[in-house]
């Protein structure tokens, strides 16, 4: 297995006088799908972006792979194979899902790309990209320019340009948000797939998803982890129960 883990410690970062992030301690192992949950502004996109580099911490440690990455820019953590599902690339709705597939494993090997030479004459990163393809689901599309896809293939295209990189840890940050129920189930059936075979961490406001999909969770609120644990553990969690799932939550 490829997969790396990723530790914080004590991580902080401060907008003023709000402590966005407020002294969070996670451990993440290699391999595992771990979820971060909690409700709006608890602190969630903020801590992925003090993971991936796009916002510096004032106090704390980030620790990838056993390499302290804290101080590090964004392209040296992409280099190690930390990867977000969005953001990362930017998706060309003129080009097909292959050509965007393609472009994306070329970035990563730092091979330009000649509009004069076609997509074709990059055999290997094809394949590649086919491959990667059929895992997310999208063969269907594979040919098709990306401005006539549904919503929710749109973002499966956003995870299979991730994983053409060549991921050791993939963020994600609401994959399955705006999707339909049938898209929804789509996204958790790819994740289930590409589970123990990257490390993941998972922003999700959908529970069913959650908790069909994760090894464990952390619980985010007002910046601070209240609780990490299994998904019976966080079920059952009193202070959980009472600042996120609602007392009366039996989900
Ligand atoms: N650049 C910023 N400047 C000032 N305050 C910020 C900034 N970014 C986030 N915040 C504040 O930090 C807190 C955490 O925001 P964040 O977006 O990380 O929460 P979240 O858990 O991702 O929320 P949501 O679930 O609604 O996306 C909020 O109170 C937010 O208003």
């Amino acid at each position: 297995m490829n997969a790396i883990g990723l530790r914080t410690q004590d991580l902080v970062k401060r907008f003023g006088g709000l402590r966005a992030t407020d002294g969070v301690t996670l451990e993440i192992e290699p391999g595992e799908l771990h979820a971060i949950i909690g409700p709006n502004g608890a602190g969630k996109t903020t801590l992925i972006n003090l993971l991936t580099g796009e916002l510096r911490s004032d106090e704390g440690s980030i620790v990838l792979g056993g390499e302290e990455v804290s101080g590090t820019p964004v392209q040296h953590r992409v280099g190690m194979g930390l990867l977000r599902s969005y953001q990362i690339t930017s998706i060309f709705d003129a080009f097909t899902v292959v050509e965007n597939v393609c472009l994306a494993a070329l970035r990563k090997k730092g091979v330009r790309w000649a509009v004069w030479k076609p997509m074709s004459s990059y055999g290997d990163v094809m394949e590649k990209a086919r491959a990667i393809i059929e895992q997310c689901h999208l063969s269907d599309v594979a040919d098709t320019v990306v401005s006539n896809l549904a919503y929710g293939q749109r973002r499966q295209l956003e995870v299979a340009m991730a994983l053409a990189a060549d991921p050791r840890i993939l963020l994600l940050d609401e994959p399955m948000a705006g999707m339909s129920a049938a898209e929804g189930a789509a996204a958790i059936e790819l994740l289930r797939s590409l589970k123990g075979r990257y490390t993941i961490l998972l922003i999700e406001h959908d529970m069913n998803a959650v908790f069909s999909l994760a090894d464990r969770i952390s619980v985010l609120v007002y910046g601070k982890i209240v609780a990490t644990g299994s998904i019976e553990e966080i079920r059952n969690h009193p202070e959980v129960r009472r600042a996120y799932l609602g007392d009366d939550a039996d989900a």
